[in-house]
Protein backbone atom coordinates (compact mmCIF):
# COMPACT_ATOMS: atom_id res chain seq x y z
CA UNK A 1 0.00 0.00 0.00
CA UNK A 2 1.78 3.41 -1.15
CA UNK A 3 -0.04 5.69 1.51
CA UNK A 4 0.48 5.42 4.92
CA UNK A 5 -2.10 3.71 7.49
CA UNK A 6 -3.40 5.75 10.34
CA UNK A 7 -3.31 3.55 13.47
CA UNK A 8 -4.15 6.40 15.66
CA UNK A 9 -4.30 9.99 15.54
CA UNK A 10 -1.16 11.14 15.14
CA UNK A 11 0.45 7.72 14.88
CA UNK A 12 1.05 6.55 11.62
CA UNK A 13 2.12 3.30 10.13
CA UNK A 14 4.69 3.48 7.28
CA UNK A 15 6.24 0.04 7.45
CA UNK A 16 6.39 -2.30 3.96
CA UNK A 17 6.04 -5.97 3.39
CA UNK A 18 8.40 -8.45 2.13
CA UNK A 19 7.39 -11.21 0.00
CA UNK A 20 10.38 -11.83 -2.04
CA UNK A 21 13.24 -12.42 0.16
CA UNK A 22 13.49 -16.63 0.38
CA UNK A 23 15.86 -16.53 3.63
CA UNK A 24 15.42 -14.13 6.79
CA UNK A 25 19.15 -13.14 7.71
CA UNK A 26 19.64 -15.41 4.87
CA UNK A 27 18.83 -18.25 7.13
CA UNK A 28 15.31 -18.75 8.37
CA UNK A 29 12.78 -19.29 5.75
CA UNK A 30 9.85 -17.20 5.26
CA UNK A 31 7.47 -18.97 3.39
CA UNK A 32 4.72 -16.38 4.86
CA UNK A 33 7.09 -13.16 4.28
CA UNK A 34 7.91 -10.64 6.87
CA UNK A 35 6.98 -6.82 7.17
CA UNK A 36 9.68 -3.99 8.52
CA UNK A 37 7.64 -1.61 10.45
CA UNK A 38 8.78 1.86 10.62
CA UNK A 39 5.78 4.29 12.51
CA UNK A 40 5.57 7.74 11.95
CA UNK A 41 4.56 10.38 15.27
CA UNK A 42 3.27 13.79 13.61
CA UNK A 43 2.98 15.79 17.24
CA UNK A 44 4.28 19.43 17.36
CA UNK A 45 7.53 17.83 16.22
CA UNK A 46 7.08 14.86 14.27
CA UNK A 47 9.55 11.48 15.24
CA UNK A 48 10.19 8.40 13.39
CA UNK A 49 10.91 5.28 14.88
CA UNK A 50 13.13 3.10 12.70
CA UNK A 51 13.46 2.86 8.67
CA UNK A 52 13.42 -0.35 6.75
CA UNK A 53 15.29 -2.85 4.71
CA UNK A 54 17.09 -0.66 1.82
CA UNK A 55 15.52 -3.11 -0.84
CA UNK A 56 12.25 -1.37 0.26
CA UNK A 57 13.27 2.15 0.67
CA UNK A 58 11.39 4.23 -2.73
CA UNK A 59 8.16 2.93 -1.27
CA UNK A 60 9.00 3.78 2.51
CA UNK A 61 9.93 7.29 1.24
CA UNK A 62 6.89 7.70 -0.35
CA UNK A 63 4.25 6.88 2.18
CA UNK A 64 6.75 9.03 5.12
CA UNK A 65 6.40 12.06 2.67
CA UNK A 66 2.75 11.41 2.85
CA UNK A 67 2.58 10.58 6.19
CA UNK A 68 4.65 14.29 6.71
CA UNK A 69 2.03 16.39 5.21
CA UNK A 70 4.73 19.06 4.38
CA UNK A 71 5.97 18.93 8.08
CA UNK A 72 9.66 18.76 8.50
CA UNK A 73 11.36 15.09 10.01
CA UNK A 74 12.55 16.33 13.05
CA UNK A 75 13.55 12.79 14.81
CA UNK A 76 14.63 9.22 13.56
CA UNK A 77 14.48 6.89 17.09
CA UNK A 78 16.98 4.48 16.29
CA UNK A 79 15.74 1.40 18.41
CA UNK A 80 17.69 -1.41 16.75
CA UNK A 81 20.59 -0.77 14.04
CA UNK A 82 20.23 -3.95 12.42
CA UNK A 83 20.01 -3.21 8.52
CA UNK A 84 16.58 -4.98 8.03
CA UNK A 85 15.61 -1.79 10.20
CA UNK A 86 18.41 1.03 9.47
CA UNK A 87 19.05 0.05 6.18
CA UNK A 88 16.89 2.90 4.87
CA UNK A 89 19.02 5.12 7.25
CA UNK A 90 21.73 7.06 5.18
CA UNK A 91 19.30 7.84 2.54
CA UNK A 92 16.91 9.03 4.41
CA UNK A 93 19.77 11.35 5.98
CA UNK A 94 20.32 12.89 2.58
CA UNK A 95 16.99 13.48 1.92
CA UNK A 96 16.25 14.99 5.29
CA UNK A 97 19.70 16.50 6.44
CA UNK A 98 18.42 17.90 9.27
CA UNK A 99 16.31 14.93 10.72
CA UNK A 100 18.40 14.12 14.16
CA UNK A 101 19.25 11.09 14.75
CA UNK A 102 18.53 10.07 17.89
CA UNK A 103 19.89 6.34 20.06
CA UNK A 104 22.94 5.18 23.25
CA UNK A 105 26.03 5.79 22.50
CA UNK A 106 26.05 1.90 21.16
CA UNK A 107 23.91 3.22 18.36
CA UNK A 108 26.06 6.32 17.84
CA UNK A 109 29.20 4.02 17.13
CA UNK A 110 26.94 1.96 14.66
CA UNK A 111 25.66 4.64 13.00
CA UNK A 112 28.70 5.86 12.08
CA UNK A 113 30.15 2.32 11.37
CA UNK A 114 27.68 1.29 9.22
CA UNK A 115 26.53 5.00 7.62
CA UNK A 116 28.89 7.64 7.80
CA UNK A 117 26.95 9.78 10.25
CA UNK A 118 28.80 11.49 12.91
CA UNK A 119 26.58 14.62 13.34
CA UNK A 120 22.97 15.69 14.00
CA UNK A 121 23.30 12.59 16.45
CA UNK A 122 21.12 12.97 19.70
CA UNK A 123 22.46 10.40 22.35
CA UNK A 124 20.52 9.20 24.90
CA UNK A 125 20.89 7.07 28.40
CA UNK A 126 18.54 4.95 30.06
CA UNK A 127 15.86 6.84 31.21
CA UNK A 128 16.22 10.05 29.07
CA UNK A 129 12.83 11.82 27.85
CA UNK A 130 11.92 13.24 24.84
CA UNK A 131 9.14 15.47 24.68
CA UNK A 132 7.20 15.79 20.82
CA UNK A 133 4.45 18.11 22.36
CA UNK A 134 1.43 16.32 23.29
CA UNK A 135 4.26 13.02 23.05
CA UNK A 136 6.23 12.18 25.78
CA UNK A 137 8.88 9.41 24.85
CA UNK A 138 10.87 7.86 27.55
CA UNK A 139 13.92 5.39 26.71
CA UNK A 140 14.54 2.07 27.54
CA UNK A 141 17.96 0.72 26.96
CA UNK A 142 17.64 -3.50 26.75
CA UNK A 143 21.09 -4.52 25.33
CA UNK A 144 21.06 -8.15 23.60
CA UNK A 145 17.62 -7.70 23.13
CA UNK A 146 18.79 -8.63 19.99
CA UNK A 147 21.72 -6.45 19.84
CA UNK A 148 24.07 -4.54 22.24
CA UNK A 149 22.23 -1.13 21.47
CA UNK A 150 18.51 -2.29 21.23
CA UNK A 151 16.33 0.21 22.81
CA UNK A 152 12.59 0.20 23.46
CA UNK A 153 10.85 3.59 23.43
CA UNK A 154 7.60 4.61 25.20
CA UNK A 155 5.12 7.10 24.99
CA UNK A 156 3.69 7.93 28.01
CA UNK A 157 0.91 10.37 26.54
CA UNK A 158 -0.61 7.07 24.31
CA UNK A 159 0.85 4.17 26.35
CA UNK A 160 2.94 2.69 23.38
CA UNK A 161 6.06 0.94 23.33
CA UNK A 162 7.51 1.24 20.11
CA UNK A 163 9.92 -2.28 20.86
CA UNK A 164 12.12 -2.97 18.01
CA UNK A 165 12.11 -6.34 17.08
CA UNK A 166 10.50 -7.51 20.32
CA UNK A 167 7.59 -9.33 20.08
CA UNK A 168 7.81 -9.19 16.86
CA UNK A 169 7.04 -12.05 14.28
CA UNK A 170 7.63 -13.71 10.48
CA UNK A 171 4.86 -12.77 8.05
CA UNK A 172 3.56 -10.39 6.19
CA UNK A 173 0.70 -8.00 7.10
CA UNK A 174 -2.19 -9.08 4.36
CA UNK A 175 -4.58 -5.81 4.77
CA UNK A 176 -4.88 -5.52 8.33
CA UNK A 177 -2.09 -4.08 10.55
CA UNK A 178 -3.45 -4.27 14.35
CA UNK A 179 -4.54 -7.30 16.09
CA UNK A 180 -8.04 -6.12 15.67
CA UNK A 181 -7.76 -6.33 11.88
CA UNK A 182 -6.82 -9.72 11.46
CA UNK A 183 -6.51 -13.18 13.24
CA UNK A 184 -3.48 -13.14 15.57
CA UNK A 185 -3.93 -16.86 15.34
CA UNK A 186 -2.26 -17.02 12.67
CA UNK A 187 1.14 -15.05 14.12
CA UNK A 188 1.37 -16.82 17.19
CA UNK A 189 3.81 -19.59 16.07
CA UNK A 190 6.07 -17.30 13.74
CA UNK A 191 6.52 -15.47 16.83
CA UNK A 192 7.49 -18.49 18.10
CA UNK A 193 10.31 -19.12 15.34
CA UNK A 194 11.22 -15.72 14.88
CA UNK A 195 12.26 -15.95 18.47
CA UNK A 196 13.42 -19.17 18.68
CA UNK A 197 15.84 -17.95 15.40
CA UNK A 198 16.60 -14.99 15.60
CA UNK A 199 16.20 -13.92 19.23
CA UNK A 200 16.99 -17.12 20.98
CA UNK A 201 20.28 -17.23 22.62
CA UNK A 202 19.56 -13.81 24.48
CA UNK A 203 16.99 -15.68 27.42
CA UNK A 204 18.27 -13.91 30.39
CA UNK A 205 18.38 -10.00 28.52
CA UNK A 206 14.54 -10.72 27.83
CA UNK A 207 13.58 -11.43 30.79
CA UNK A 208 15.71 -8.40 32.08
CA UNK A 209 13.70 -6.28 29.62
CA UNK A 210 10.16 -7.47 30.45
CA UNK A 211 11.18 -6.56 34.00
CA UNK A 212 11.49 -3.23 33.25
CA UNK A 213 8.20 -3.53 30.97
CA UNK A 214 6.81 -4.92 33.80
CA UNK A 215 6.19 -1.36 35.51
CA UNK A 216 5.07 0.04 32.35
CA UNK A 217 0.92 0.57 31.54
CA UNK A 218 1.27 -0.67 27.66
CA UNK A 219 -2.04 0.10 25.75
CA UNK A 220 -0.08 -0.56 22.39
CA UNK A 221 2.87 -2.60 21.29
CA UNK A 222 4.53 -1.17 17.62
CA UNK A 223 6.92 -4.09 16.83
CA UNK A 224 9.34 -3.39 14.43
CA UNK A 225 7.76 -6.96 12.69
CA UNK A 226 4.25 -8.28 12.26
CA UNK A 227 1.42 -6.56 14.17
CA UNK A 228 0.67 -3.93 16.05
CA UNK A 229 -0.87 -5.55 19.49
CA UNK A 230 -3.73 -3.08 20.75
CA UNK A 231 -6.27 -5.65 22.34
CA UNK A 232 -4.94 -5.55 26.11
CA UNK A 233 -5.64 -9.88 26.34
CA UNK A 234 -3.49 -10.22 22.71
CA UNK A 235 -0.59 -7.56 24.53
CA UNK A 236 -0.53 -10.46 27.92
CA UNK A 237 -0.62 -12.54 25.17
CA UNK A 238 2.80 -11.79 22.92
CA UNK A 239 4.56 -10.83 26.50
CA UNK A 240 3.69 -14.09 27.71
CA UNK A 241 5.30 -15.62 24.72
CA UNK A 242 8.38 -14.10 24.92
CA UNK A 243 8.49 -14.53 28.82
CA UNK A 244 7.70 -18.27 28.36
CA UNK A 245 10.38 -18.72 26.09
CA UNK A 246 12.95 -16.38 27.37
CA UNK A 247 12.57 -18.81 30.32
CA UNK A 248 13.26 -21.62 27.72
CA UNK A 249 9.90 -22.79 29.68
CA UNK A 250 8.99 -25.82 26.97
CA UNK A 251 4.97 -27.40 27.22
CA UNK A 252 4.73 -31.62 27.75
CA UNK A 253 5.86 -32.82 24.18
CA UNK A 254 8.56 -34.36 23.00
CA UNK A 255 10.80 -33.42 19.81
CA UNK A 256 12.32 -36.49 17.94
CA UNK A 257 15.24 -35.27 15.52
CA UNK A 258 16.70 -37.48 13.65
CA UNK A 259 19.20 -38.45 10.99
CA UNK A 260 18.61 -41.58 8.69
CA UNK A 261 20.04 -42.21 5.23
CA UNK A 262 18.76 -45.66 4.82
CA UNK A 263 15.94 -46.02 6.76
CA UNK A 264 17.25 -47.84 10.07
CA UNK A 265 17.57 -44.91 12.29
CA UNK A 266 14.81 -43.76 11.15
CA UNK A 267 12.89 -47.37 13.18
CA UNK A 268 14.71 -46.55 16.03
CA UNK A 269 12.80 -42.41 15.94
CA UNK A 270 9.29 -44.34 14.89
CA UNK A 271 9.91 -46.94 17.58
CA UNK A 272 10.40 -44.05 20.53
CA UNK A 273 7.47 -42.35 19.17
CA UNK A 274 5.38 -45.23 19.37
CA UNK A 275 5.78 -45.65 23.08
CA UNK A 276 5.92 -42.33 24.10
CA UNK A 277 2.18 -42.02 22.35
CA UNK A 278 0.88 -45.54 24.33
CA UNK A 279 2.52 -43.67 27.35
CA UNK A 280 0.06 -41.02 26.37
CA UNK A 281 1.97 -38.35 25.10
CA UNK A 282 0.10 -36.24 22.65
CA UNK A 283 2.64 -33.45 21.21
CA UNK A 284 5.08 -36.11 19.50
CA UNK A 285 7.12 -33.67 16.68
CA UNK A 286 8.85 -36.23 14.36
CA UNK A 287 11.77 -33.88 12.31
CA UNK A 288 13.94 -35.87 9.58
CA UNK A 289 16.66 -33.53 10.17
CA UNK A 290 17.42 -33.62 6.44
CA UNK A 291 14.13 -33.05 5.22
CA UNK A 292 13.00 -29.85 7.73
CA UNK A 293 14.40 -26.99 8.06
CA UNK A 294 16.56 -26.33 11.17
CA UNK A 295 14.30 -23.04 11.60
CA UNK A 296 11.14 -25.42 12.35
CA UNK A 297 13.10 -27.96 14.64
CA UNK A 298 14.91 -25.20 16.56
CA UNK A 299 10.75 -23.55 17.33
CA UNK A 300 9.86 -27.24 18.28
CA UNK A 301 12.61 -27.50 20.70
CA UNK A 302 11.81 -24.08 22.15
CA UNK A 303 7.95 -25.28 22.66
CA UNK A 304 8.51 -29.01 24.10
CA UNK A 305 10.24 -30.13 27.32
CA UNK A 306 11.17 -33.39 25.32
CA UNK A 307 14.06 -33.69 23.36
CA UNK A 308 15.28 -36.83 21.84
CA UNK A 309 17.84 -37.05 19.25
CA UNK A 310 19.14 -39.75 16.61
CA UNK A 311 21.96 -40.01 14.45
CA UNK A 312 23.84 -42.93 12.14
CA UNK A 313 27.61 -42.76 12.22
CA UNK A 314 29.12 -40.70 9.48
CA UNK A 315 32.72 -41.15 8.73
CA UNK A 316 33.15 -41.83 12.19
CA UNK A 317 30.99 -38.40 13.39
CA UNK A 318 27.71 -37.67 13.66
CA UNK A 319 25.46 -37.52 10.26
CA UNK A 320 26.59 -33.49 9.43
CA UNK A 321 22.84 -32.40 9.65
CA UNK A 322 22.28 -33.35 12.92
CA UNK A 323 25.68 -32.49 13.97
CA UNK A 324 24.29 -28.86 12.47
CA UNK A 325 21.44 -29.11 14.74
CA UNK A 326 23.07 -29.52 17.70
CA UNK A 327 25.47 -26.51 17.37
CA UNK A 328 22.26 -24.59 16.90
CA UNK A 329 21.26 -25.90 20.00
CA UNK A 330 24.27 -25.01 21.87
CA UNK A 331 24.24 -21.86 19.68
CA UNK A 332 21.18 -20.74 21.77
CA UNK A 333 22.41 -21.91 25.49
CA UNK A 334 19.09 -24.28 25.27
CA UNK A 335 18.13 -24.84 29.01
CA UNK A 336 15.76 -27.36 30.82
CA UNK A 337 15.14 -29.99 28.48
CA UNK A 338 14.90 -33.51 28.74
CA UNK A 339 17.16 -35.07 26.85
CA UNK A 340 17.17 -38.81 25.17
CA UNK A 341 19.34 -40.41 22.52
CA UNK A 342 19.75 -43.10 20.01
CA UNK A 343 22.59 -43.72 17.34
CA UNK A 344 23.87 -46.40 15.04
CA UNK A 345 26.74 -47.55 12.90
CA UNK A 346 28.12 -50.48 10.89
CA UNK A 347 31.45 -51.43 12.08
CA UNK A 348 32.63 -48.59 14.68
CA UNK A 349 30.09 -46.41 16.38
CA UNK A 350 30.72 -42.69 17.31
CA UNK A 351 27.46 -41.10 17.05
CA UNK A 352 26.01 -42.47 20.82
CA UNK A 353 29.50 -41.07 21.88
CA UNK A 354 28.81 -37.21 20.28
CA UNK A 355 25.53 -37.21 21.64
CA UNK A 356 26.53 -38.15 25.07
CA UNK A 357 28.97 -35.13 24.94
CA UNK A 358 26.15 -32.98 23.76
CA UNK A 359 23.79 -33.54 26.67
CA UNK A 360 27.21 -32.82 29.56
CA UNK A 361 28.14 -29.70 27.29
CA UNK A 362 24.33 -28.72 27.26
CA UNK A 363 23.82 -29.47 31.10
CA UNK A 364 20.21 -31.42 29.70
CA UNK A 365 18.64 -33.93 32.50
CA UNK A 366 19.37 -37.20 30.68
CA UNK A 367 16.49 -39.70 30.50
CA UNK A 368 16.37 -43.41 30.22
CA UNK A 369 19.79 -45.83 28.56
CA UNK A 370 21.00 -44.62 25.35
CA UNK A 371 20.13 -47.03 22.40
CA UNK A 372 23.20 -47.85 20.04
CA UNK A 373 22.23 -49.97 17.07
CA UNK A 374 24.68 -51.68 14.99
CA UNK A 375 23.12 -52.41 11.35
CA UNK A 376 19.61 -52.95 11.56
CA UNK A 377 16.85 -53.18 14.04
CA UNK A 378 16.62 -56.46 16.34
CA UNK A 379 14.83 -57.34 19.25
CA UNK A 380 17.40 -56.25 21.54
CA UNK A 381 16.91 -52.56 20.02
CA UNK A 382 13.22 -52.55 19.69
CA UNK A 383 12.88 -53.39 23.44
CA UNK A 384 15.70 -50.47 24.21
CA UNK A 385 13.90 -47.94 21.86
CA UNK A 386 10.97 -48.60 24.10
CA UNK A 387 12.15 -48.49 26.93
CA UNK A 388 13.39 -45.20 26.17
CA UNK A 389 10.29 -43.90 25.17
CA UNK A 390 8.64 -44.94 28.05
CA UNK A 391 11.25 -43.38 30.44
CA UNK A 392 10.36 -39.79 28.78
CA UNK A 393 7.19 -40.46 28.94
CA UNK A 394 7.36 -40.90 32.75
CA UNK A 395 9.41 -37.83 33.35
CA UNK A 396 6.79 -35.24 31.44
CA UNK A 397 4.28 -36.74 33.27
CA UNK A 398 6.14 -36.17 36.55
CA UNK A 399 5.38 -32.85 36.05
CA UNK A 400 1.53 -33.00 35.62
C1 LIG B 1 28.76 -42.24 3.80
C2 LIG B 1 28.64 -43.20 4.94
C3 LIG B 1 29.56 -43.15 5.96
C4 LIG B 1 29.49 -44.05 7.01
N1 LIG B 1 30.41 -43.99 8.00
C5 LIG B 1 30.38 -44.92 9.00
C6 LIG B 1 31.37 -44.95 10.01
O1 LIG B 1 32.27 -44.13 10.04
N2 LIG B 1 31.30 -45.92 10.96
C7 LIG B 1 30.32 -46.86 10.96
O2 LIG B 1 30.31 -47.73 11.81
N3 LIG B 1 29.34 -46.83 10.03
C8 LIG B 1 29.35 -45.91 9.05
N4 LIG B 1 28.38 -45.88 8.09
C9 LIG B 1 27.28 -46.85 8.17
C10 LIG B 1 26.04 -46.26 8.86
O3 LIG B 1 26.33 -45.55 10.00
C11 LIG B 1 25.08 -47.34 9.24
O4 LIG B 1 24.83 -48.18 8.16
C12 LIG B 1 23.79 -46.81 9.80
O5 LIG B 1 23.04 -47.86 10.33
C13 LIG B 1 22.95 -46.15 8.73
O6 LIG B 1 21.75 -45.73 9.28
P1 LIG B 1 20.53 -45.35 8.33
O7 LIG B 1 20.02 -46.62 7.70
O8 LIG B 1 19.54 -44.75 9.26
O9 LIG B 1 21.02 -44.41 7.30
C14 LIG B 1 28.44 -45.00 7.04
C15 LIG B 1 27.49 -45.02 6.02
C16 LIG B 1 27.59 -44.13 4.98
C17 LIG B 1 26.56 -44.18 3.87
Amino acid sequence: MLKPIPIKDDLFYIGVNDRTKHLFENLWPLPKGVSYNSYLISDEKTALFDTVDICYSDIFFHKLEIALNGKSLDYVIINHMEPDHSGSLGLLRNRYPNVKVVGNKRTADMVQGFYGITDGVMVIDDGDQLSLGKHNLVFNLTPMVHWPETMMTYDTTDKIIFSGDAFGTFGTLDGGITDTQLHPERYYDEMIRYYSNVVGKFGSPVQKALEKLGSLDIKMICSTHGPVWTIDEQIKKVISIYDKLSRYDGDEGVVIAYGSMYGNTEQMAETVAYELAQQGIKEIILHNVSKRSHSYIIRDIFKYKGLIVGSPTYNNKLFPEVEYLLSKVEGRDMKHRYFGYFGSFTWAGAAVKRLAQFALDTKFEVIGEPVEMRQAMRHDTYDACISLGKAMADRLKQDR
